[in-house]
């Protein structure tokens, strides 16, 4: 077991945003998370990742508890995620944006960069090169020298991913990365995701709002809807869940 959240909750002021949460994500799986507008999806993310504590409740990362740790060291401890709202040093190439994420995770020996010694100059070299192999799975390797700002939406979106994954994560939390994308760039983006899950061996846990999207690509899928899980099993259960079509009814009401 990857990932085990038991019974997570998360209040802000008087609003329970996540209540009593449980769930777990096997090594290699590809979740679904989906559920409607404030359901809690990415507040469940900021559990994961740090930003916030849980009120209540475990987080289990490999056998770690890491609930209520600073996101560096949960980072460390091989969870790395996207955001809603893509955040890239958008002045900086796109090559600059990759091999910053690989010095984060790089053990450098701070003497060794200070004195420019040979050993910094290797190090230089070798994550130059990681970068670049990364910005080629991405198909981005023809913009390395570009400013990351200049991407198409879809690519600083792909760039983003590259990123994280600079931290050598065994656990990927992507939060809506169609978002805003064409159809032929989000059927491009669920395929690259299915060949990183199984390339870098990872487990993906993907917020998406698109249900058709999640179904297609995800092993198990798990519902939220205000703050509750309501719903988790394979893509056909969830499809004809009577709880998930309410919820999801409820809100194109
Ligand atoms: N920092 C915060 N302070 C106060 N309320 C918050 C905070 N973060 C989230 N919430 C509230 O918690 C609820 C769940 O929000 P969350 O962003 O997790 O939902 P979501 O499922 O990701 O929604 P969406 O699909 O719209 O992004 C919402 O009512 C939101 O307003």
């Amino acid at each position: 077991m990857l990932l085990e959240v038991n019974g997570a909750s998360r209040s802000f002021g008087g609003l329970k945003a996540l209540s009593e949460v449980s769930l777990h994500i096997r090594k290699g799986e590809l979740i679904g998370l989906i559920g409607p507008n404030g359901a809690g999806k990415t507040t469940l993310f900021n559990l994961l990742t740090g930003v916030y504590p849980p009120s209540t409740g475990r987080i289990l990362l490999n056998g770690h508890s890491v609930g209520g740790m600073k996101p560096y060291r949960i980072n460390r401890r091989g969870a790395a995620r996207t955001f809603q709202n893509i955040r890239l040093f958008t002045a900086m190439t796109v090559l600059e944006n990759v091999k910053i994420a690989f010095h984060q995770h790089a053990k450098h020996s701070m003497i060794s960069s200070m004195l420019r010694l040979p050993k910094h100059f290797r190090g230089e070299e070798e994550i130059t090169g990681k970068a670049m192999e990364m910005l080629r799975i991405f198909s981005l390797a023809d913009q390395a020298d570009e400013r990351a700002g200049n991407l198409s939406y879809g690519n600083q979106r792909r760039l983003e991913i590259a990123r994280a994954l600079a931290a050598g994560p065994k656990l990927l939390l992507l939060d809506e990365p169609a978002a805003g994308m064409n159809p032929n760039e989000t059927r491009d983006l669920m395929n690259l995701i299915a060949w990183i899950r199984r390339e870098f061996s990872l487990s993906i846990l993907l917020i998406e709002h698109d249900m058709s999207l999640v179904m297609g690509v995800c092993d198990r899928i798990y519902v939220l809807d205000r703050g509750m899980l309501i719903a988790d099993g394979a893509p056909a259960e969830i499809r004809s869940n009577p709880k998930v079509i309410e919820a999801y009814l409820g809100q194109e009401a």
